[in-house]
């Protein structure tokens, strides 16, 4: 999968170089490129913004450096990429959404900053590409750099052979099957007494069967305290079919 950013803070997706991203780079499962908008000014001032037409708190980032970066970029690779705009206005970013962008073959960032880009830039784009404006919650953040790196990592950990263990997205919060739409229960490791504090006997019981029902148990206890939607989104026939596999 190819990843394009562009951004006036190419510094900020720095974290795309370590981790899960940064390994997937280096064993050549990920090509990213991050791109300084203002390559694309021909000013003294490297100039990306300007006053709002209609007036308004803020600047709008201007039309033109974003064309000759998303001309140039677009027109650089084989295929189709999906250009994802993140804006607190766009739709809802999701597990699926994130598996279906994991699907794809090439992603296009654009993180903007001040109050957003020129609209015109999305209707110019989104005549010939797919364009999709997503927002990562129901929160006002300062640019869309956190959310690209948000994103990026959600979509990098579903690529077949990112993350170590095949299985641990299965059992992800969100994602479809067995536990799907419940938060995951709470988590345990060595030492077997910390502070005073022991781990829940079931764990070490060896019974996979009761193990499994009790994390189950563990995830709708968490999922009605933090997330009750969830809850009234499950099928409870569904539910009880799980019961009985367990
Ligand atoms: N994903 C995501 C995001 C973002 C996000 C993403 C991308 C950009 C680019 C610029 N900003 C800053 C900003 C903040 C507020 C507003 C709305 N205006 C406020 C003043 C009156 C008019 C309307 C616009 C632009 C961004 C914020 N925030 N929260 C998310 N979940």
């Amino acid at each position: 999968m190819r990843l394009d950013v562009v951004t006036i803070f190419p510094e900020y997706l720095a974290p795309l170089e370590v981790s899960l991203v940064g390994k997937a780079r280096a064993r050549g499962q990920l090509d990213v490129r991050v791109h300084d908008l203002r390559g694309w000014t021909h000013d003294r001032h490297h100039t990306v913004d300007d006053t709002p037409y209609g007036g308004g708190p803020g600047m709008v980032m201007k039309p033109e450096p974003w064309g000759e970066a998303l001309d140039e970029i677009t027109a650089s690779g084989d295929g189709e990429p999906v250009i994802v705009v993140p804006t607190p206005s766009g739709r809802p970013f999701t597990q699926e959404l994130a598996a279906e962008l994991a699907g794809r073959d090439w992603l296009v960032f654009t993180p903007a900053r001040y109050e957003g880009i020129d609209r015109r830039v999305v209707e110019e784009y989104g005549e010939r590409h797919d364009v999709r404006e997503v927002s990562i919650g129901d929160y006002v953040l300062a640019g869309g750099e956190a959310p690209v790196l948000v994103m990026v990592e959600a979509v990098a950990r579903l690529l077949p052979g990112v993350l170590g263990n095949a299985e641990s997205h299965r059992d992800d919060s969100f994602a479809p099957g067995a536990m799907a739409d419940l938060l995951e229960g709470p988590v345990y490791t060595k030492p077997p007494s910390w502070r005073g504090r022991e781990i829940p006997e079931v764990l070490v019981s060896g019974h996979h069967g009761r193990i499994a029902r009790w994390r189950r148990d563990q995830a709708l206890t968490r999922t009605a305290a933090h997330r009750p939607d969830l809850l009234r989104r499950c099928d409870p026939r569904a539910l009880d079919r799980q019961d009985r596999a367990l």
